[in-house]
């Protein structure tokens, strides 16, 4: 069954400064991918402004596989709602019969449906319609049309076969052999187990719209860090800048006596100073009170001793200039100047010009407990055993987390057993904000962490994602408990943390939204790649040819192989086959997230 995608357009001005108040938009989302196992979703918030709505509604209408626009919001009858206003002049044909049905509906719920102006229609191929702005409207009216969408998909395509089976169905001249579900509706329910999971598959961007909106981020780096000012000058005395002589620059070039040595820590010295004389000095010790220049040691030579060994008489071969290699009291930073000139939320920088300042504090870090599930796994160091593998999900991801500069406790392994994860997340929970499990949160009767995450009475806000691998990754809260159900298999695991958990993580520390995912380049593809159904993260090793990088993919992609991760510079984003594409070419550009700092392999 080819992809349907589904455009979902928030349009308001209080979502666009504030996304996370957004919650018809992912409300629609999570019910498209519901009702359409082929569902794929872009979705954008953007204020009450006809213009922008019309940019981005047509740039959807032009991309030819979006069929479906939802709008929400801007349909009511206040100044700033325009939406109907910037979606009629778009449509090349109106279908006021939808809006009739859905305004039929809507009345049966509350008469304040009455007050809704929305219009539906066709833009080129694309069926558009305007939604109120509530999560319940949303609701209802997605439910009012959602059968008949298909069908009139199949109408806009021309699509002879299929209208002429539905129509069949309608009339009830099909035998139920021919019978197709044209709308696969997952289940839900069921006699005993259910075999369907009942979570929608998210894309990406809706998942991590809803991890920024959950998450909690500290403010702790606004209210407090970046204001921090200096208690001191840097640096707090004129330094010199050389190895060299301390002198008057008023005094010329030429032999001068040595009167003394200064070196780095000394206190400045206050003694007289003739302009034929000077100081040894050394790189970042303090002028003395009466020299105001330094010539470095290269312009210079020696040319007595004492009896003692010490240099008495030198040749200064410069002119000496006020100024000359001395750095004045405050040069790089001055006493109640604010020490950061630019927000950075990396630790390296806030720690260090902290201490630059003489502050010794450590940032709050968000406290992060990992756990590693499945009554399968050994710990590495013990004996094989049979039907037992060795857990790498617990290192990988320790590791991970040094490397991007958070701690962690790293727990215990959990075998698979209900009473047993509930307890353990229970106790974790007294310790950390964040739990990052792996293992057990796909369909199998011992994979336990969602239910477990349900029966404490956890808000599953994610059970699948629109992606490979990674499928099952999980994402649950609980008052300021955030928890990260990544798969077991270990590839997905590496994958979902890099996605998901770190920018989490970077999140609730207090970093900017847009640095905290990995960063992204565009790469080349070194070889043609099968897509497949799902939107691919593919482990590749990046080489630079003139400039250009180019990705070359680690080998069998099977998220059970950790081998992939070996000489993984970035995650190729690759999309999902479509009718009209099935491969990714040699040579074509994608989008990559960077892995490591270090990310490029090869220098060709
Ligand atoms: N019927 C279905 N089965 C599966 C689906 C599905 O949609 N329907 N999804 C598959 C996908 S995709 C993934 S990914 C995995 C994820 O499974 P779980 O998160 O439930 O993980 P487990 O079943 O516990 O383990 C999967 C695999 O990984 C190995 N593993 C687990 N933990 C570790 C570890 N710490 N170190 C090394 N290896 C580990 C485990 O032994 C299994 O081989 O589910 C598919 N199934
Ligand atoms: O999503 Mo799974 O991670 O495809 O193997
Ligand atoms: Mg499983």
């Amino acid at each position: 069954m080819d992809p349907i995608t589904f455009g979902v357009l928030t349009i308001s001005d209080t979502c666009y400064n504030d996304r996370s108040k957004d919650r018809s938009g992912p409300r629609l989302v999570s019910q498209i991918m519901q009702a359409f196992r082929n569902a794929q979703v872009v979705a954008s918030v953007v204020p009450d402004e006809n213009s922008l709505i019309q940019s981005e509604l047509r740039q959807w209408i032009n991309r030819e596989e979006v069929r479906i626009i939802f709008t929400t919001g801007g349909t009511g009858l206040a100044p700033r709602d325009v939406t109907p206003e910037a979606t009629k002049p778009l449509l090349d044909k109106e279908c006021p019969q939808l809006m009739t049905a859905i305004t039929l509906a809507s009345l049966k719920k509350t008469t304040f449906a009455a007050l809704s102006r929305g219009v539906c229609g066709i833009g080129g191929n694309t069926l558009i319609l305007n939604f109120p702005g509530s999560e319940k409207a949303v609701a209802e009216c997605f439910g009012t049309v959602k059968d008949l969408l298909p069908h009139a998909l199949h109408l806009i395509n021309d699509d002879v076969a299929l209208v002429q089976r539905t129509h069949a169905q309608v009339q009830g001249t099909e035998t139920v052999e021919a019978q197709i579900h044209v709308c696969p509706h997952q289940t839900g329910v069921g006699d005993g187990r259910d075999r369907h999971s009942p979570f929608p598959m998210l894309p990406i961007s809706v998942v991590m719209d809803i991890i920024f909106g959950v998450v909690q981020r500290t403010t702790c780096l606004e209210d407090d860090i970046w204001k921090t000012t200096s208690p001191v000058n840097i640096p707090p005395f004129r330094a010199s800048i050389k190895d060299g002589y301390a002198m008057k620059s008023t005094g010329f070039s030429g032999s001068k006596r040595v009167v003394g040595f200064v070196a780095a820590g000394d206190a400045p010295c206050a003694q007289p100073l003739q302009e034929d004389e000077c100081f040894k000095i050394n790189t970042g010790a303090p002028l003395p009170d009466q020299a105001d220049c330094v010539v470095q040691v290269e312009d210079t030579l020696l040319v007595s001793r004492d009896k003692h060994g010490e240099e008495s008489l030198v040749e200064i071969m410069v002119e000496p200039k006020p100024e000359l290699d001395v750095r004045p009291i405050g040069h790089d930073l001055r006493i109640h100047d604010s020490i950061f000139p630019i927000t950075d939320s990396s630790p390296v920088v806030i720690q260090s010009l902290l201490s630059s300042v003489g502050i010794s504090k450590s940032l709050p870090k968000p406290k992060v407990a990992l756990v590693s599930t499945g009554s399968e796994l050994l710990a590495p160091g013990e004996l094989p055993v049979p039907g037992k593998v060795y857990d790498s999900n617990a290192t990988m991801l320790e590791e991970l987390l040094l490397y991007f500069g958070f701690n962690c406790i790293r727990t215990v392994v959990l075998s698979d057993n209900l009473p047993e994860t509930k307890r353990s997340l229970v106790h974790l929970f007294e310790k950390v904000e964040f739990v990052i499990s792996t293992g057990g949160v796909s369909m199998g009767d011992k994979d336990f962490i969602k239910t477990a995450l349900e029966e404490l009475n956890f808000k599953i806000h994610c059970g699948r994602v629109n992606m490979k691998p990674g499928k099952p990754m999980t994402f649950a809260s609980k008052d300021n408990m955030c928890f990260f159900g990544l798969p077991g298999n270990p590839v997905s695991a590496f994958v979902t943390f890099h996605l998901f958990a770190l920018p989490a993580i970077r999140w609730a520390a207090g970093w900017e939204r847009t640095k905290c995912p990995l960063a992204t380049i565009q790469v080349k593809l070194s070889q043609d790649h099968i897509l497949d159904r799902r939107p691919e993260y593919v482990r590749a090793s990046v080489t630079s040819k003139n400039g250009q990088l180019y990705a070359s993919v680690n080998g069998n992609q099977i998220s059970s192989r950790l081998q992939s991760i070996a000489g993984a510079d970035v995650l190729v984003h690759l999309p999902a086959r479509s009718s009209e594409c099935f491969k990714a070419s040699a040579g074509e550009s994608y989008p990559a997230s960077v892995l490591r700092y270090d990310f490029i392999s090869k220098y060709e």
